[in-house]
């Protein structure tokens, strides 16, 4: 690790635990990732460099769409398969063809002879009937093939400290993989050192990514967009899905302002676009899709992280900088801070032991649940990052998905979305943005051709699962809290159409929720379709209503109040629709239908959950809970 690329490639966390290991490479390591939003790829890289930094030679990461999928196997080498969940328990796109291939193709037997682990990326509060099932049923297949697995299938949870998860996991791989290894990974046996400290200065940083000097400042107009062409759409450095657009805000506006700061927003955002060669284009969607947008972070956090790394903003950073090298190159160190880090984001458990300099980080308590960043804990102890420590252990900004809150019918050429910028302060006094709610927050509406402040780069993902049932006549319930309010938009705008039409549509019962009468919205919508027949009943409550008069419960004790009526819906074979959090609306909503298939359809606490699975696997109560 002398050469200035290679000191790139090191993760300094790992190097110090593993570095002095006596190795037994007895085989090729392959690392295979599914991943939707790039967390399982991450993982995969961070794998194989905690791999190669404990003396193994023969290690590859190979994304599952990178080869034919009877290529991916082979036997005889050691398989370390990272795959995430998506849409309901679907394999994430990039795993789909070699998931098919393997989960019904005969030919699947060859993997016999072949040893392998899997860590499953999911959402357990989010997706509790489809949770990590993609890496469950990988792990099942190729155990049933014949495959030799070398330790349990590992879970990591999302929606709790995946981060976590992972490294336990990676950590007893390296043990069963490496001989000699220490046993935990997550739990150094040594004592943390002051290697970072150590680190270079900013003129060795220079040298050591390779950067040249921009001559002039940044082109704004260029700095915040989608850019296909410098953020190298190929190979394992893919950052921006291939479909993503540069998609211009045709509106941006507050739609409760007595609401407060935490009012909910409204962004409508047009469609049409120009491709690569400047040919107008225009994206689609179905009612019921998500749309996915790239966030970048502020320039106030970007400059206080040059600040703090001590770096030359305009510095770009080479394309010959070592494969391992996290992000796209030939990027400026801001353009790199800009749109590839999530600066607000709290380190991994290992980072901050190191930033922390201990070894015994509660994370949960110190880290994860304060949301400390990495500035907050450097500032605190001093610490002198490097950009090279930094950048190889920040993590990567994810994509956020948002549900789309207009009918395809009704418009055709835009989508609208709801959104509640997140703004509070921290019990240490720190002010926190939600880096997606905040980045769309500031986004303009277009005023004069495409400009960055008015432009999201964005799209559309299908969401084939959720939808409203073909035949019109099909009874639905709507059961939504809060933002979760924005598919059921999609579906009430898209009844009205079909009402007007002529197509004559069955009972539909709107179950909804806010926090108060101010945060309430689409009040002229409802009244709408209950006049045109497109809602039968509509009932709101609020969880901390502000007078008297209003109906001040949660939206789990409406369901419960309504059970009998709620259960007379299933069995008259009709559809449900679940919307908002995951974490506490849809658990909670869950937990009141048990209750109810138990009182009023007289069902064990089994039969009520076995009943709930055929209605989730029967897409009769289809769910999209955000985490
Ligand atoms: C649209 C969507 C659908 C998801 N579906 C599931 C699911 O069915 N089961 C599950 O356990 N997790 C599900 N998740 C959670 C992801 O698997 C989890 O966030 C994971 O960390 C993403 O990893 P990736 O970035 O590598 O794709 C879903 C996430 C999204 C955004």
């Amino acid at each position: 690790m002398s050469s200035a690329t290679n000191r790139l490639a090191c993760r300094p966390t790992l190097c110090r635990f593993f570095s002095s290991l006596q190795l037994n490479p007895s085989g090729a390591v392959r690392i295979l990732y599914g991943s939707q939003t790039g967390t399982a790829q991450l993982f995969a890289n961070q794998l194989a460099e905690g791999l190669e930094e404990s003396g193994l030679k023969n290690v590859e990461v190979v994304g599952l769409d990178e080869k034919p999928p009877n290529e991916i196997l082979s036997p005889g080498d050691l398989h370390l398969v990272v795959a995430s969940c998506a849409g309901r328990g679907e394999p994430p796109d990039n795993a789909r063809k070699f998931y098919d291939w393997i989960m019904m193709d005969p030919s699947a037997k060859i993997v016999k002879g072949l040893n392998f682990a899997v860590f499953g990326l999911g959402n357990k509060s989010a997706h509790p009937n489809n949770y990590n099932v993609v890496a469950k049923r990988l792990d099942a297949r190729l155990g049933e093939l014949g495959a030799h697995r070398i330790t349990d299938v590992a879970l990591g949870d999302d929606g709790g400290c995946i981060e976590n998860d992972f490294d336990e996991w990676m950590a007893s791989i390296i043990s069963k993989v490496v001989p000699n290894s220490p046993t935990n990974a997550s739990v150094p046996t040594d004592t943390p050192t002051n290697d970072l400290k150590k680190e270079v200065d900013v003129k060795q940083l220079d040298e050591k990514v390779d950067v040249v000097e921009r001559p002039t400042t940044l082109d704004p107009a260029q700095s915040d967009i989608v850019r296909r062409d410098l953020f190298h759409l190929t190979g394992s450095n893919r950052f921006y899905a291939d479909n993503t657009k540069k998609l211009e805000v045709i509106d941006n506006r507050i739609l409760t302002p007595d609401a407060g700061e935490s009012a909910l927003h409204e962004i409508r955002v047009s469609l049409r676009c120009h491709d690569s060669s400047g040919n107008k284009t225009e994206l689609s969607y179905t009612t019921g899709d998500h749309f996915l947008v790239y966030p970048r972070n502020s320039d106030a956090i970007v400059d206080a992280y040059v600040k703090m790394l001590g770096v030359n903003p305009h510095a770009i950073i080479s394309e010959n900088q070592h494969d391992s090298y996290p992000y796209p190159k030939g990027l400026t160190v801001t353009e790199t801070l800009s749109h590839c880090i999530d600066l607000g984001a709290p380190p991994s458990p290992s980072f901050a032991r190191i930033i922390l300099d201990r070894k015994d980080v509660d994370y949960v308590k110190e880290i994860s649940n304060p949301r400390r960043t990495v500035i907050d804990l450097c500032q605190q102890t001093g610490t002198k990052l490097t950009f090279e420590d930094f950048i190889h252990n920040a993590v990567p900004i994810k994509p956020r998905y948002y549900s789309i809150a207009s009918s395809n019918i009704k418009h055709p050429n835009e989508i609208i979305l709801v959104y509640r910028p997140v703004r509070y302060m921290t019990s240490k006094g720190y002010l926190r943005e939600g880096l997606c709610t905040s980045f769309l927050a500031h986004k303009g509406a277009a005023q004069r051709g495409v400009d960055d402040v008015a432009c999201l780069p964005a799209l559309v993902v299908s969401n084939p699962t959720f939808r409203l049932p073909l035949d019109t006549q099909t009874p639905v319930l709507f059961v939504g809290g809060g933002c979760g309010v924005a598919p059921i938009r999609a579906f009430i705008e898209e009844r009205i159409i079909l009402q007007s039409t002529g197509h004559c549509c069955g009972p539909a019962t709107l179950f909804l929720g806010f926090r108060n009468p101010h945060d309430e919205v689409y009040q002229g919508l409802v009244q709408e379709a209950l006049q045109v027949g497109a809602l039968t009943n509509s009932d709101i409550v609020y969880s901390s209503g502000s007078d008297k008069s209003c109906q001040q419960m949660l939206v789990s004790e409406l369901v419960r109040q309504r059970g009998g009526s709620v259960w007379k819906h299933f069995q008259d074979g009709g559809h449900a629709y679940l919307c908002g959090g995951a974490r506490t609306f849809g658990a909670a909503i869950e937990a009141a239908f048990l209750d109810i298939f138990q009182m009023h359809g007289k069902l064990d606490f089994d039969g009520a959950n076995e009943y709930m699975r055929v209605l989730v696997d029967t897409g009769r109560l289809a769910e999209d809970l955000a985490n």
